[in-house]
């Protein structure tokens, strides 16, 4: 049995008052964190203030990207070694954003994974074909392909660890979410590599999420499929509201 994960991505949202407003009155509307994994990755910016505010409840802090780098003269990076020290217990690694706009390439995703794992951060590693792909028949060879080249080196135990957040990149912020049917198929697809490369046992335990224009209206639908086992959502996880709709979802699935 895997354990849900619903973690928002708040991307470059809120002022520094709103993010810790929002965590108080998330802190007490968390579910009960035996069912679930309840993440919001906010902007560096607030993060310490935020492992601070949500000290008290199931609510746990995630960064949205880091350097693969501990130290060192890379001006305007964050370090895992950093995002740990203040108590951040997850970090997104290759979003498509970060893809897109920042150069980031399948080798540094797989290098910030490791690091991350170095610093007992939890990587949400994110993969995602584009529309092109998709209408080309790609899809599954453009995950496949991003996912061995994003674990490669990672090991057994690792990988039980790990959450992979499969984003179809033309349902990000777009409200053209994958049917609940073609996101688990992709996200069966995702786990089939894994087990290709690891032992059955070890795919089997991995968590997948689908994220993509997820709201409280299609939440339950994604998460009663078999590979689905978690959301990674933007727009909707700004709101109180319905960022606790999709936990309660999660801990009901
Ligand atoms: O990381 C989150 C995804 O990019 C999904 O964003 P969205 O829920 O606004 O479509």
């Amino acid at each position: 049995m895997r354990k849900p994960i619903i973690a928002g991505n708040w991307k470059m949202y809120k002022t520094a008052s709103e993010a810790k407003q929002f965590v108080e009155e998330v802190n007490g509307l968390v579910p009960n964190t035996e069912k679930l994994d309840a993440v919001i990755c906010a902007p560096a910016l607030f993060l310490a203030q935020l492992v601070v505010s949500s000290k008290e409840s199931a609510l746990q802090i995630g960064a949205q990207t880091m350097s693969e780098q501990d130290e060192g003269a890379f001006t305007g990076e964050i370090s895992p070694v950093q995002l740990a020290d203040i108590g951040v217990k997850y970090v997104i690694i290759g979003h498509s954003e970060r893809r897109q706009y920042f150069g980031e390439t399948d080798k540094s995703v797989n290098q910030k994974v490791k690091a991350a794992f170095a610093h007992d951060l939890v990587p949400i590693l994110c993969v995602g074909e584009t529309l092109e792909h998709r209408e080309n028949g790609e899809t599954g060879s453009v995950v496949e392909a991003q996912v061995e080249k994003g674990i490669s080196g990672l090991s057994e135990e690792q990988i039980t660890q790990l959450v992979i957040a499969y984003e179809p990149i033309w349902a990000i912020g777009t409200g053209k979410t994958a049917t609940a049917e073609d996101a688990n198929e992709v996200c069966g697809i995702v786990r089939k590599k894994v087990a290709s490369l690891y032992e059955d046992q070890t795919a089997e335990q991995l968590r997948i999420q689908y994220g993509g224009s997820v709201k409280p209206a299609n939440v339950d639908e994604l998460m009663g499929m078999e590979h689905i086992d978690g959301a990674l959502v933007g727009g909707a996880s700004l709101e109180v509201e319905s960022f606790v709709k999709l936990l309660e979802a999660g801990s009901n699935a």
